[in-house]
């Protein structure tokens, strides 16, 4: 469903993402791990319109060119992200927020009902249901992430992008996270490319994992494949696992 091929991306002088090419098909789940500054912020920013890759650069979601899309007509066409440090408005509800992902990061044109129906679906599956009239800023960051998976949630997803979403949660945190990724792909169908530094977040829930090292694709293959890749565990898994 996506085909990302010779994508470059370059500041300056530095290439930041150099020349990588890979494919994520329909239902799966896809880690992307590497050391500080591999470029995986910069592949996504790349894949998502936030910037623009280099000419020569292909990104094909669905069979359609998305290189020269901008972020909220890539995000219409099902192709939704999280952030690193969460982007979810404080001052509203959490309904409110959930709102927002329903009714602008969709396609169609549906109505005020609908898009509050897609939201309280969302909540639910998230499990946040009960915290919908919360103001978001008291959010403890746990439920702010899970905020942030009920928002894309709600603008119905084909491919979900999640960047650090494991970040600063306690293991059992991670595991009800992991556990709802894995239910949004199983039971929604939902695919999901995931960067994430915290190898037991992702290790036990991907399918593939794809490493970056200095902006180059660096191995690719199952989790149990890459934790046994020499040159991963000289370049990454030496200092993470
Ligand atoms: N807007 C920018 N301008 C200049 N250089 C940048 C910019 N964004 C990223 N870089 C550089 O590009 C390289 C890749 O950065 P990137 O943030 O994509 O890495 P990363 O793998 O996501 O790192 P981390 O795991 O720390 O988030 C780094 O050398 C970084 O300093």
């Amino acid at each position: 469903m996506l085909s990302v091929a010779d994508l470059r991306k370059e500041f300056g002088g530095l290439v930041a993402v150099d020349d990588v090419n890979f494919e994520i098909g329909r239902g799966e789940i896809v880690g992307l791990i590497g050391p500080n500054g591999a470029g995986k912020t910069t592949l996504f920013n790349s894949i998502t319109g936030v910037l623009q890759p280099e000419n020569g650069s292909q990104v094909t979601f669905d069979g359609t060119d998305i290189v020269a899309l901008e972020t909220h007509d890539i995000a219409r066409r099902g192709l939704v992200r999280t952030f690193q440090i969460v982007r979810v408005f404080d001052e509203m509800t959490v309904f409110e927020n959930v709102m927002t992902g329903a009714l602008f990061g969709t396609d169609e044109s549906i109505s005020q009902e609908e898009a509050e129906e897609r939201a309280h679906d969302a909540l639910a599956f998230i499990g946040l249901a009960e915290k919908a009239e919360l103001t978001t800023g008291n959010l403890p960051i746990a439920q702010k992430k899970q905020l942030e998976l009920a928002r894309a949630l709600a603008s119905r997803p084909n491919l979900l992008l999640l960047d650090e979403i494991a970040s600063g949660l306690t293991p059992g945190e991670i595991a009800d996270l992991t556990d709802t990724i894995r239910r949004l792909r199983d039971e929604r169908g939902i695919s999901v490319f995931w960067i994430e530094h915290i190898m037991d977040a992702i290790m036990g829930v991907a399918d593939r994992i794809i490493v970056l090292n200095s902006g180059r694709k660096l191995a690719e293959g199952t989790p149990a494949e890459i934790r046994d890749d020499q040159a991963v565990v000289e370049a990454y898994l030496g200092d993470e696992a």
